[in-house]
């Protein structure tokens, strides 16, 4: 899983290179940051609608659409994937509520 996830993370630093009238990633990148976080919108809330509508085959193509629009905006703040699983990691080494107090959460 995270093979692919690190290919794909490979792939759209690749790509923001390209000429934006062959590639997607590229295309995104030429309308700039505001755009990549519209997609990112857009995308949450289509999956929203498919968790709702318990519909498992939407959810799965929509979170795939997520996950990636997640990762081309990440790649534009030049993060990375170890550093948002460098996060979860250290969550998971508290509690619930040592997490919430340490991210400052009432
Ligand atoms: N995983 C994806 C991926 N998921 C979704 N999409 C695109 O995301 C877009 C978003 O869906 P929409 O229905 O909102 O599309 P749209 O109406 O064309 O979008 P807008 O005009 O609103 O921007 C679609 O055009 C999908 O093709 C993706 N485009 C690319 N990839 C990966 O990125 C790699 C590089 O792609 P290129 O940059 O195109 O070479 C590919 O090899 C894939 O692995």
């Amino acid at each position: 899983m995270n093979d692919i996830l690190e290919s794909l993370e490979r792939t759209i630093r690749e790509r923001r290179k390209a000429e934006p009238d062959t590639s997607y990633v590229a295309s995104l990148r030429a309308k700039g940051r505001a755009k990549m976080a519209e997609k990112l919108g857009e995308e949450a809330v289509e999956a929203v609608i498919a968790a709702v509508q318990d519909d498992k085959a939407a959810m799965t193509g929509e979170a795939a659409d997520l996950l990636f629009h997640l990762m081309v905006l990440l790649a534009d703040m030049d993060l990375s994937l170890e550093d948002v699983t460098g996060e979860l990691a250290r969550r998971e080494g508290l509690s619930g509520l040592e997490e919430k107090a340490a991210r400052g959460a009432s």
